[in-house]
């Protein structure tokens, strides 16, 4: 459900993994294009997509008979678009959330909207989550995942059926923590992205990667995850990836305003989702809410939010007073 950059390249994995997907789109000519030329212009060009992989406008049509629904829209619409959905939703499907956000003005992780939304037990919601750029599992690089669930054998049956020969799916229990993974890494891309856009190199860039899995692995502790889910694909697998790439939206996005474009600049240049934006402001909440301190989000939130100069965010973070490196983890 979406057939932006990551829905359909994930419904080209489901089918490449011997499934039977239908793909929903909102745009009439993104569905007419998946459909007759085989390709999502707009967010993966040049990348070919299977014959078998068909897209519709209609949600009712996408969802009949499914056994999953994947959910990956915005995480900031996935409340208003799933209510839509909810009366079409085939009673015994898994619903998987592929989205990495944190919802403004509830603090509430994308399982936690779509349990409450669908009215659904956490049996029945799973994440998929890990190192994947849509581009890159396109062109059918070797990638990995986690599929999560509270139920083992739901996340087995996700695994089997999105394990492909250029793609391998690792299985958790821990929820919670593989999407504060996803949802965190997007933040540290951000403040990585000023980083590399003011100039600074790789030593700088470790410092904030490796405090920045610090903070995520503190908040996860507060929350109940498993911090050992923070050395695996969904933490530092995700951030390493998401933290060095030029593909990253986030990174970019952070990069540009390090060049010294403005926040207005750099939203007008942004043509598809960077999450840690909106999610920056819910993750410093929920933070605040569990006594987590988390400098590297809070300076994030300073500049896009509070009108925080980026060196005076920078000087804030550096001149932060001296602590044992394992403080509070
Ligand atoms: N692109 C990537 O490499 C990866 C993305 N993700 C996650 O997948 C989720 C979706 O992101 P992408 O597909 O990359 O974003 P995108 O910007 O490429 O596509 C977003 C899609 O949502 C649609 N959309 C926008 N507003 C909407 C609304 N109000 N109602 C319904 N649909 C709406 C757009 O038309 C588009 O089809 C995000 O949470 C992202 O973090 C996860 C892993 C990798
Ligand atoms: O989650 C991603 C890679 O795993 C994609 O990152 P961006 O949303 O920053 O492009």
């Amino acid at each position: 459900m979406g057939s932006g950059s990551f829905g359909t390249v994930f419904a080209k994995l489901l089918h490449d993994a011997g499934g039977e997907v239908t793909l929903w789109g909102r745009r009439a000519e993104v569905v007419e294009a998946i459909n007759t030329r085989h390709e999502n212009p707009d967010y993966l060009p040049g990348i070919e997509l299977p014959a078998g992989v068909r897209a519709t406008l209609d949600p009712a049509e996408a969802l009949a008979g499914a056994d999953f629904v994947a959910l990956a829209v915005p995480a900031q619409t996935l409340r208003e678009n799933l209510t839509q959905w909810v009366p079409a939703l085939p009673p015994e499907a898994v619903l998987i959330s592929l989205m990495k956000g944190v919802e403004l003005g509830t603090t509430r992780r994308m399982s936690e909207v779509i349990r409450e939304v669908a009215d659904v037990p956490e049996e029945r919601v799973a994440v998929f989550t890990g190192p994947n750029f849509a581009r890159e599992m396109g062109t059918g690089q070797p990638c990995a995942s986690v599929a999560a669930c509270v139920d083992e054998d739901v996340a087995q049956r996700l695994q089997a059926a999105s394990m492909t020969p250029y793609f391998r799916v690792y299985t958790s229990t821990d929820v919670i923590g593989c999407e504060l993974g996803g949802a965190v890494k997007n933040i540290v891309a951000l403040c990585v992205g000023v980083v590399v856009g003011l100039g600074f190199g790789d030593s700088t860039r470790a410092l904030i990667m490796t405090r920045g899995l610090a903070e995520i692995s503190r908040l996860g502790a507060a929350l109940g995850a498993d911090e050992h889910t923070f050395a695996g694909l969904a933490g530092m697998g995700d951030l390493i990836a998401t933290c060095s790439s030029p593909l990253s939206r986030n990174r970019t996005f952070g990069e540009n305003l390090g060049r010294g474009m403005t926040l207005e600049q750099v939203i007008a240049a942004t043509k598809q989702t960077a999450e840690g934006v909106k999610s920056s402001e819910p993750v410093l909440e929920l933070a605040r809410k569990h006594n987590v301190e988390m400098p590297i989000t809070e300076a994030v939130v300073n500049v896009l939010y509070r009108g925080m100069p980026i060196k005076d965010a920078a000087i804030s973070l550096i001149s932060r007073s001296p602590k044992p490196e394992r403080y509070g983890v």
